[in-house]
């Protein structure tokens, strides 16, 4: 049961039914996102859980983030002062959305930490946010292989890897992922890294994905980004050929019986792979 309008306390807490502290009217913490009116108690927001349709599962709820509960998720990642900066500028380019959030980045070094990785890869840099994000947790004998086709975005990359004193740890390769992973296999390189991102062309996904299979040693680990793809993978009505390669994509890891997997609902959806 939600509670009644009237109840609603404005500025402080959510309404007199629930703990929830609302925002003050000026709280903007990254800037980009309007937040909902606080005219609004949580209401609308609470109304956005999801059960799934199958009865089997329970009636069990799942969060919808509207746009007031990613400001406040937002609001409460620790994003180092280097990567907003980075984050900032990004936002004035070109493509600022292939971006990854900055949850997503810290979930990124979060899992790096745990597997305490020291050789890491990166499949599509763009301007840097999701590998500098790495790069900062890695040990000072660590390295990421940043794989970037496109050299301006790779410029701005290189610029903040130098800002955040971590170029030591990145090795930039510019040119197309799959040659520099290709290389790196022939140059025996195979089962010696820890974590592997892959964040580039939907469409080669799964070959991305064989080739770092052989390059990460058992244990180690490789998110996928994009693979919910703003939802259209679950929307039997789209079949563009992007759409087409990632859900077939996740289709062929839910068989593959090298890897252990985990879907999760972050940004545009991530899978974080173990191999076994
Ligand atoms: C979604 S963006 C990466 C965003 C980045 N992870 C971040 O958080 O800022 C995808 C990038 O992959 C690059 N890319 C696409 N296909 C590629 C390929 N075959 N080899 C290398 N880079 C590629 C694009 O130029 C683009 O910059």
């Amino acid at each position: 049961m939600f509670p009644p309008l009237s109840t609603f306390v404005p500025n402080r807490l959510c309404c007199t039914h629930c703990t929830t502290f609302v925002k003050p009217p000026n709280f903007r913490p990254f800037g980009q996102q309007k937040s909902a009116p606080l005219t609004t108690s949580c209401l609308s927001d609470k109304a956005l859980t999801t059960a799934a349709s199958d009865h089997n599962y329970g009636n069990k709820q799942v969060i919808s983030l509207t746009p007031r509960i990613y400001d406040y998720l937002l609001a409460n990642v620790r994003e180092p002062p280097i990567l907003r900066e980075l984050r900032e500028e990004t936002a004035t380019m070109r493509g600022s959305q292939m971006q990854v959030s900055p949850d997503q980045a810290q979930l990124l070094a979060m899992l790096v930490q745990i597997l305490g990785a020291k050789r890491c890869i990166e499949v599509g840099v763009y301007t840097g946010y999701s590998s500098l994000a790495v790069a900062l947790v890695l040990p000072d004998s660590g390295i990421l292989v940043a794989c970037e086709r496109d050299k301006n975005s790779l410029e701005v990359a290189k610029k903040y890897y130098d800002r955040a004193g971590v170029s030591h740890k990145v090795d930039a390769r510019h040119g197309l992922a799959e040659d520099t992973l290709n290389s790196m296999i022939e140059n025996g390189e195979g089962c010696s890294y820890d974590f592997a991102f892959v964040d580039a062309e939907k469409r080669m996904y799964q070959e991305y994905f064989e080739l770092l299979l052989k390059l990460v040693r058992p244990g180690g680990v490789i998110v996928i980004d994009n693979v919910l793809w703003h939802g259209k993978v679950a929307d039997p009505l789209v079949d563009d050929e992007k759409t087409k390669s990632i859900r077939s994509f996740n289709r062929a890891l839910m068989d593959d019986v090298r890897v252990s997997i985990s879907m999760v609902p972050v940004g545009d959806g991530m899978t974080i792979c173990r191999k076994r």
